[in-house]
């Protein structure tokens, strides 16, 4: 089976075994079998909207100054955060990766790379589509590429979440942007998602293929020649990254950065690129320099992964907002479902 299609099918998979085991050691067994029942013959809104608490606005000002942040910054104090739903004690997260929505030059067939190349109408529509697949799963924090593509797809997919957060891009690259983008409300804070956007998530720096028709340079290179470049681990394209170079910038931030947030309990949703998500993803799943070659990632579809106990376990693609499985793979996943549909009935 090609591994996009294998990919795609474990997200499919109803675990009833695995659902037996969840009920027989947990405490709310009734509550988590009448939520899967209630999952298989309703479809909830997609979008709601939160409700949003203000007040108390001399305390949050002190005390916003006080902490000289401008929205949560998990990557600075992950431990102090408080802008998710997560329980800061748990070892479960959940991790989504996805790959942005078709771009103006995929249409086109080009080779993009590194040049920042915005969403076509269908990758809007497939970001939007992808933002219900996985509105009820919880996202603490977001992590993006530098790379407007990437973004795009992140925003348009948080518009379709139930909980209502609303994403903020966070902008430290200088003092003055940080201090200009703070935030002086402790609620709205709360009810935001940081963002953050980093270049090591880009896409693989194509080299001199950039900007040229992936038909014409395998006409005019050889179709072995194209398929080497495109998807050997070790083997550059002319002045480009190999999937090796893309792999060591990805990885380590992916290790630095990301993984800390999911150990400490944090869910976190990656949105990025073929290459860089294809080398994540080789990490995540230990796949050799053989296997990641018939790895392909398509446009606009969310891939789960449930962290627990330090281990990264694959658990595919939801297809559905309601899709009983995927809140039977956690306690808190179940939980969380449970509360917003307890929230917007
Ligand atoms: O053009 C690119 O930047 C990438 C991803 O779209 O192409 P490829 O499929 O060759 O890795």
């Amino acid at each position: 089976m090609a591994a996009e299609v294998y990919y795609q099918a474990i997200g499919i998979v109803q675990s009833h075994s695995h659902l037996n085991n969840f009920n027989r050691h947990q405490k709310h067994q009734s509550n988590i079998v009448r939520l899967v029942a209630r999952d298989f013959v309703s479809c909830n809104g997609l979008s709601r909207r939160s409700t949003n608490r203000s007040g108390r606005r001399n305390c949050t000002v002190i005390r916003s100054l006080a902490s000289q942040t401008s929205v949560v910054d998990p990557v600075l104090s992950p431990s102090r955060s408080n802008a998710g739903d997560s329980n800061k004690k748990s070892n479960e997260a959940a991790l989504i990766l996805i790959r942005h929505g078709e771009s103006l030059w995929n249409e086109k067939n080009l080779f993009t790379g590194c040049v920042d190349v915005p969403l076509s109408k269908k990758g809007i529509d497939e970001a939007i589509e992808a933002g219900k697949r996985i509105s009820s799963i919880p996202v603490d924090v977001i992590f993006t590429s530098a790379l407007i593509r990437a973004q795009m797809t992140a925003m348009l997919a948080m518009t379709q979440h139930r909980r209502g957060k609303v994403p903020i891009i966070l902008h430290n690259e200088s003092e003055r942007a940080k201090s200009w983008s703070q935030v002086f409300s402790e609620d709205t804070k709360k009810q935001s998602i940081p963002v953050i956007a980093a270049w090591q998530l880009n896409e693989r720096m194509y080299g001199e293929l950039q900007g040229l028709n992936k038909q014409e340079t395998a006409d005019r290179y050889g179709k072995e020649q194209v398929h080497e470049w495109r998807r050997s681990y070790d083997i550059p394209p002319p002045n480009g990254e190999s999937l090796e170079m893309c792999a060591q910038r990805a990885v380590a931030y992916f290790r630095d950065q990301i993984e800390p947030q999911l150990l400490s309990g944090k869910n976190v949703m990656i949105s990025a690129h073929g290459n860089s998500l294809r080398s994540i993803i080789m990490y995540l799943d230990k796949l050799t320099s053989q296997e990641v070659i018939s790895l392909e990632l398509s446009t606009g579809i969310p891939m789960l992964y449930i962290i627990k106990e330090g281990r990264f376990i694959r658990r595919g693609s939801p297809i559905r907002p309601s899709e009983a499985g995927v809140y039977a793979y956690t306690k808190r996943l179940a939980l969380y479902k449970q509360k917003l549909d307890d929230m917007f009935q």
